[in-house]
């Protein structure tokens, strides 16, 4: 089974992901930190705004980085948003993720694009959403639990800068696929939501 779970930052995906994985029993993979990783090698080569240099990076990508905890970053996730337009960049990246999803038994996978672009036959499909406010005071309280001093309306206006990007580009911007079902967070906890998602798995499986 291949599960497709897209939305904007910081709206429970992977957290929603990582769950749905785990009591499936399948792998996990946060999309989201590929495009870290390749902005993260292009900001130390102060090259965040070449194309190629991204190409490059991303198709010598060792998805074994993908642990550093520089991922997890503001300024990670926003050079990702920069990078992430580049259509040579998503290119690089969309064998290992087709290859990741298709080895058996499935995988779960969270993104911006997984559902329209990566895995369009995916058989459930889920474009998760919470409001922005709820989203930078969720994204707040995850920096504050990591030590960072933050502001949460800088963190309000980097997440609506995020989503305009990501829904703007030319390139797979962020949508829902079609087929895909909408879960709105905003008034769940992360256990309700779980509940909520696995919901629509059993649903989507079950009508299949
Ligand atoms: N339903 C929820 N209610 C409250 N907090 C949540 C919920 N889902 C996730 N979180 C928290 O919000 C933050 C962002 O969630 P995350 O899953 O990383 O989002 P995304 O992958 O969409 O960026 C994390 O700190 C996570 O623990
Ligand atoms: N499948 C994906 C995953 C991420 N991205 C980009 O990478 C950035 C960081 O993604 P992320 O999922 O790690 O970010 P958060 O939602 O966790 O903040 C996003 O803002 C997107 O621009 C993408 O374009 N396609």
């Amino acid at each position: 089974m291949i599960v497709a779970i897209d939305g904007p930052a910081a709206s429970g995906k992977g957290t929603l992901a990582r769950r749905i994985a785990a009591h499936y029993g399948l792998p996990h993979l946060d999309t989201g930190l590929l495009y870290r990783a390749v902005a993260v090698k292009l900001i130390h080569r102060t090259m965040l705004d070449d194309a190629e240099a991204g190409a490059e990076e991303a198709r010598r990508l060792d998805p074994a980085g993908l642990n550093d905890p520089e991922l997890r970053s503001e300024a990670a996730g926003a050079g990702a948003s920069v990078v992430s337009a580049y259509p040579q960049v998503r290119q690089a990246l969309v064998e290992f993720q087709r290859r990741f999803a298709a080895t058996p038994p499935g995988a779960v996978l969270d993104g911006r694009d997984i559902g329209t672009v990566i895995c369009p036959d995916a058989e459930v499909k889920l474009y998760v959403t919470a409001s922005a406010e709820e989203r930078a005071r969720r994204r707040a309280l995850e920096l504050r639990a990591r030590g960072e001093t933050v502001d949460e309306a800088e963190i309000l206006a980097d997440i609506r800068a995020r989503d305009a990007r990501d829904m703007g580009r030319t390139s797979a911007p962020l949508k829902p696929a079609e087929d895909a079902v909408h879960l709105d967070t905003t008034e769940l906890d992360a256990d309700a939501a779980f509940a909520a998602a696995i919901a629509i798995v059993e649903r989507r499986t079950k009508a299949a």
